[in-house]
C-alpha cells in the first residue's frame, strides 16, 4: 500500500489568520468543558490532554495512556488515539481561530504503537481556511517532543454557529451549563447559554 499522502490541504485555502484574542505562546489552555473526554477533568478515564498555545498557528499537547486506554493488552486504543488528535485539532483550530467548529473529516496514520505509560507529544498545525472550511495536521510523538512519530492525522473543521450545539445538545446537559457556566472555559466566545 502507498503511504503517499495526497495533497494537503485538498482544496485552495487562505492562510488563517490568527484571532486578537487567541491565547499567547507559552499560554497553558486547561480543558474547554469539564465534561470533555478529550480533555475534561471531570471524566475519570478521559484522554486528560494538557494542551498549550505556541507560535505560528501551533497547539502543543500531551497524552499520558493509561490502563483505561488500552486497546491491545498494554496498547493504546487506536480509536482513542484518534481521538486524542481529534481533540489537539479542535483545540488548534478553536483556539487560534477563536471560532466554534466540528470535525468534519478525520483521517488518521497509525505509524508505532503506543504502550500504556507513554505520553504521546502531539504537534497541531492550522493550515489553511476555505469557507466554512479549515484544515489542520497533527504529529504525535513517542515519548518526547523529538521522539519517533507514532501518528499523524488530518482534518477538516467546519465552522458552525453556536446555534448547532443548541440545536443539536442535550437539553439537561446545557441545562447543566447554564446554572454553572464555569463547566466551559472560553465563554466569552463559546457562550451555550439557552
Ligand atoms: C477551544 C475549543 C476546543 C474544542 C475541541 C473539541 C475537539 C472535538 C471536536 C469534535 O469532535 S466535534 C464532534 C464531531 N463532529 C460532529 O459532530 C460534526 C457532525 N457533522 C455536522 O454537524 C455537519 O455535517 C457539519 C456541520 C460538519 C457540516 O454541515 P453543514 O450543513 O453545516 O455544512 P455543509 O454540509 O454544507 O458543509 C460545509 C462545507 O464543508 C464540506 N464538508 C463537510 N463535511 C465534509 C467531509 N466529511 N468531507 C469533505 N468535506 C466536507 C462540504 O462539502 C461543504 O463544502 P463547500 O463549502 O465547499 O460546499
Amino acid at each position: 500500500m502507498s503511504r503517499v499522502p495526497p495533497v494537503w490541504p485538498p482544496v485552495e485555502v487562505e492562510p488563517p489568520q490568527r484571532h486578537p484574542d487567541a491565547p499567547e505562546p507559552g499560554t497553558k489552555l486547561g480543558p474547554h468543558y469539564a465534561h470533555c473526554f478529550g480533555c475534561g477533568d471531570a471524566v475519570e478515564h478521559g484522554l486528560h490532554l494538557h494542551t498549550v498555545a505556541d507560535e505560528d498557528m501551533t497547539i502543543r499537547a500531551k497524552f499520558t495512556v493509561t490502563e483505561a486506554h488500552q486497546g491491545a493488552p498494554g496498547l493504546a486504543h487506536g480509536g482513542l488515539l484518534a481521538c486524542a488528535f481529534d481533540e489537539a485539532l479542535g483545540a488548534t483550530v478553536g483556539e487560534q481561530l477563536r471560532q466554534p467548529a466540528v470535525t468534519g473529516r478525520l483521517e488518521t496514520d497509525f505509524l508505532r504503537p503506543v504502550p500504556v505509560g507513554s505520553t504521546l507529544h502531539i504537534v497541531g498545525h492550522l493550515d489553511g481556511v476555505a469557507g466554512r472550511k479549515v484544515y489542520a495536521s497533527a504529529e504525535g510523538r513517542l515519548g518526547a517532543p523529538d521522539g519517533p512519530v507514532a501518528l499523524r492525522a488530518r482534518a477538516l473543521f467546519v465552522t458552525v454557529d453556536l446555534a448547532h450545539f443548541v440545536e443539536h445538545g442535550r437539553a439537561e446537559d446545557l441545562r447543566a451549563i447554564a446554572e454553572d457556566p464555569s463547566l466551559l472555559r472560553n465563554r466569552q466566545h463559546f457562550n451555550i447559554n439557552p
